[in-house]
C-alpha cells in the first residue's frame, strides 16, 4: 500500500531525513515511532504530498506518488498533528464543509457523517461547536474528517497526543474497527505504550534515519537475540534452576519464589529442547511463557546514545 525508497529531505543545510526506506503492506497498523525532531512529520507530509522531498520516490497503492499527486491523494486521509480553529462551525457542519470538498453531497453525505460520527463516538456532540469539543474530541472529530473520501490508507500523525486514557482506548477500538474495513493505516507517536497493542508492524526512526522496521515480532527478535521465558512450576524451583543451569543454550536464569525467568540464545526449536528436559528431569513445570518485550524497550534500546 506504502512504498517509500531513498527518501531525503534537506531544510536549507538540516538534513531531516537521510535516505527513508519503508515498506507497509494494505490492512497493517503500522508504528511510525521516533523520538521529537527524528522526522515523523516531516516523512508524512511527503507522502502526504504536503512537503516536496529533496529526492527519493513515495508509491501509494502502486501510483508514483511524487508524480501523481492528485490521484494518490485519492488514496490517502491525512490527520496532522495540529488541529486548527474553527469558529462559529458545529460538528455536523465541519464534516459536511469537508465533504463538500470531495462532492459528497445530499443523502449520501448525511449517511456518511452520521457512520462516521458513530464510528468515533461522537453522535451526541454533533450538534456541538467544533471549539467547544474538548482536545480529545476535536482529535476524534479530525480523525473523521481525513474518513470522508474513504481512503485506502490513513496517515495519522500523533493522533494519541492530548487524549486521556479513555481517549486512547476508543482510539484504539476506532483503529482496529478500521483495519476490519479493509483500511491501512500508519500512526505516529513518541509515546510507544499507546501503539503496542495495536500496531502489527512498526518502523523507528531516529535523527532521519530507520533503525530498524518489520513486523513487531520481527523488530523483537532483531533487537533481542535472546529470547526470554518465564517458567513456573509447582515446587522445586531449585531443581528446575539445576536442570536449566546444565542446558547449554540457556544464558541467565533468575528465579523467584517458583517462578523462573529464564533467558535463552535461540528459537522455537531451543524452548522445545528445554521443555523436554525439564519434563524428563520430573521438574513439575506448570506454565512456560515467552515473555514479551514492549515497543518501550525496544525504543530506547535502538534509539539509545553510543
Ligand atoms: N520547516 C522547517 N524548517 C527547518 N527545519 C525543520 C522544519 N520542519 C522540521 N524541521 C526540523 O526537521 C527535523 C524533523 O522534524 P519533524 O517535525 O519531521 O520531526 P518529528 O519526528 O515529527 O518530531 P515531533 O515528534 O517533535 O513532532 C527537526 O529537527 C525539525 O526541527
Amino acid at each position: 500500500m506504502l512504498e517509500i525508497r531513498g527518501l531525503k529531505k534537506n531544510y536549507k543545510k538540516f538534513t531531516a531525513l537521510k535516505g527513508i526506506d519503508l515498506k507497509v503492506e494494505k490492512g497493517e497498523i503500522f508504528g511510525f515511532i521516533g523520538p521529537n525532531g527524528a522526522g515523523k512529520t516531516t516523512t508524512m507530509k511527503i507522502v502526504c504530498g504536503l512537503l516536496s522531498p529533496t529526492s527519493g520516490e513515495v508509491y501509494v497503492n502502486g501510483i508514483n506518488a511524487l508524480q501523481n499527486i492528485r490521484r494518490a491523494k485519492q488514496y490517502i486521509g491525512y490527520m496532522p498533528d495540529f488541529f486548527g480553529v474553527y469558529d462559529n462551525l458545529k460538528v455536523t457542519e465541519y464534516l459536511e464543509f469537508y465533504s463538500s470538498i470531495y462532492g459528497i453531497k445530499g443523502t449520501e453525505r448525511n449517511k456518511m457523517i452520521e457512520d462516521l460520527l458513530e464510528l468515533v463516538n461522537l453522535t451526541d456532540k454533533s450538534d456541538f461547536f467544533v471549539d467547544s469539543l474538548s482536545r480529545g474530541m476535536k482529535q476524534k472529530l479530525c480523525l473523521a474528517r481525513c474518513l470522508v473520501h474513504n481512503p485506502e490508507l490513513l496517515v495519522l500523525d500523533e493522533p494519541a497526543s492530548g487524549m486521556d486514557p479513555r481517549a486512547r482506548a476508543d482510539l484504539k477500538k476506532i483503529l482496529c474497527t478500521l483495519i476490519d474495513m479493509g483500511k491501512t493505516v500508519i500512526i505516529s507517536s513518541h509515546i510507544l505504550s499507546e501503539l503496542s497493542e495495536v500496531c502489527t508492524s512498526i518502523g523507528i526512526i531516529n535523527k532521519g534515519e530507520i533503525v530498524i522496521s518489520g513486523n513487531v515480532e520481527e523488530v523483537t527478535n532483531k533487537v533481542y537475540n535472546n529470547k526470554v521465558l518465564e517458567i513456573e512450576v509447582s515446587d522445586s524451583p531449585d531443581k528446575a534452576e539445576t536442570v536449566l543451569k546444565e542446558i547449554d543454550f540457556v544464558q541467565d536464569i533468575n528465579p523467584t519464589g517458583n517462578k523462573l525467568e529464564v533467558s535463552i540464545n535461540g528459537d522455537n526449536e531451543q524452548i522445545k529442547k528445554l521443555l523436554k528436559q525439564l519434563v524428563i528431569r520430573d521438574v513439575p513445570v506448570i506454565t512456560l511463557n515467552k515473555k514479551t518485550q514492549n515497543l518501550e524497550d525496544i525504543f530506547l534500546e535502538v534509539t539509545k546514545e553510543a
